[in-house]
């Protein structure tokens, strides 16, 4: 592979502490970066840049890690916008649309939904995001859940396990059954595609002692832990996440004093979803307490075609400086570098020697345009692997 030197970086966001200036962002300003086999070489000076084969002149501008979107829902069939626009008319979200997207998906070929999964990667991708996690769970039976992850493992490493997002219709009145078919041969069909396992423990999903179980399944062949909790209401997920070592916990909207304890002593991460709350008009979480208390907050943008339909992480950043009272800073760190966490991957989320070459060149100066111009096409160049991407 060549080398390419990107050079005449104003600001490189690094996330790298000690790397620039003070504080978690690690910004450097004034330098170039070189590029080789996919991964980081080199930061320093312009003036003291080496050769390479490709030379890329980011003209001032910011660069910064890609995106790290740890939450998202990318196999689906279908859409809900009649749900959407109904929710705006006044009906509460109540996660019941979900069984629609299982219908839809059911019924769909491989390559309708292997479409959807690339066109709304290739959609993400323009936006700057590099890394892109995806669940299953709209399939809910042992070849859909299987076949939405093999789909999956087509565009990502990270693929996750969501057998237990609701108890599908054919199983409303046995649900203990359901959580066992999820245990037992769903898991089993699904785990050879998945690196981690996730459960929708609410009221009118999952409750804590079915949800505890699966968790406990997935673990035992070898799946990383992440939940779906306290989206819709109070509850004791979050701290079953805690419990289990979970890598994240997602949503994160309603929150005890027990909860925030929890997150802030382990090193479980928040992943905030302002898009969902966006989309179904309802209270953000609330970052600030979050993070006043020391836990490690993620941003992601839960892309899914019920509560989130959006792949857009620089719109969750000016969502989360307008509306969860973050700094653009905050905002940024937690989309990159919160997201990594989230992931548990040390690779990706900061630009130093060493790490995957995974980062965006913006048509701003500075990462607080992010926030400040919400709406604006601000991606000029992304480059993944160190290969750079097609234009927007
Ligand atoms: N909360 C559960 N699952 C998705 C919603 C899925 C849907 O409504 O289709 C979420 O993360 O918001
Ligand atoms: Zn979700």
């Amino acid at each position: 592979m060549s080398s390419v030197l990107i050079d005449d970086i104003g600001e490189l966001v690094t996330n790298s502490p000690g790397e620039g200036e003070a504080g978690p962002l690690g910004i450097r300003r004034n330098v170039a970066l070189l590029v080789e086999e996919g991964r980081v070489a080199w930061i320093g000076p312009t003036r003291d840049a080496p050769a390479a084969d490709r030379r890329i002149d980011a003209e001032g501008a910011a660069v910064l890690p890609g995106f790290v979107d740890s939450h998202a829902h990318l196999v689906f069939a279908g859409d809900r916008a009649a749900e959407f626009a109904a929710r705006m008319a006044g009906q509460p979200y109540t996660g019941g649309g979900i069984r629609t997207t299982v219908g839809a998906t059911r019924a769909a070929s491989d390559d309708e939904l292997r479409a959807t999964v690339r066109r709304l990667r290739a959609e993400a991708m323009r936006q700057g995001t590099t890394t892109m996690e995806t669940k299953s769970g709209y399939g809910l039976t042992v070849a859909d859940e299987a076949r939405s992850l093999r789909i999956a493992a087509e565009v990502t490493e990270e693929t996750t396990f969501l057998g237990a997002h609701v108890v599908p219709a054919e199983y409303a009145d046995r649900p203990d059954d359901y959580v066992g078919m999820v245990c037992g041969p769903m898991l089993a069909a699904a785990a050879p595609y998945a690196r981690w396992i996730d459960v929708f423990c609410e009221r009118g999903a999952f409750g804590v002692n079915h949800a505890r179980a699966i968790l406990a399944c997935g673990q035992a062949v070898g799946l990383g832990v992440r939940v779906h909790a306290n989206q819709l209401g109070p509850g004791p997920g979050v701290r079953l996440g805690v419990e289990l070592g979970a890598a994240s916990v997602d949503h994160c909207t309603h929150l005890s004093d027990a909860d925030v304890n929890a997150l802030a002593g382990s090193p479980t991460v928040a992943t905030l979803l302002p898009g969902a709350e966006f989309s179904t008009r309802s209270p953000y979480p609330d970052a600030r307490r979050l993070l006043d208390a020391g836990v490690t907050v993620a941003l992601a943008t839960d892309c899914n075609p019920g509560s989130s339909y959006t792949s857009s992480m620089p719109f969750c950043v000016a969502l989360a400086v307008r509306e969860m009272r973050m700094t653009p800073g905050e905002a940024v760190w937690a989309a990159t570098a919160g997201g990594a966490a989230a992931l548990r991957r040390d690779d990706i989320g900061r630009l130093r020697p060493g790490a995957r070459a995974d980062l965006m060149i913006l048509d701003a100066p500075s990462h607080l345009h992010l926030a400040y111009r919400p709406g604006v096409p601000l991606i000029r160049q992304v480059l993944h692997n160190g290969v750079p991407q097609c234009r927007p």
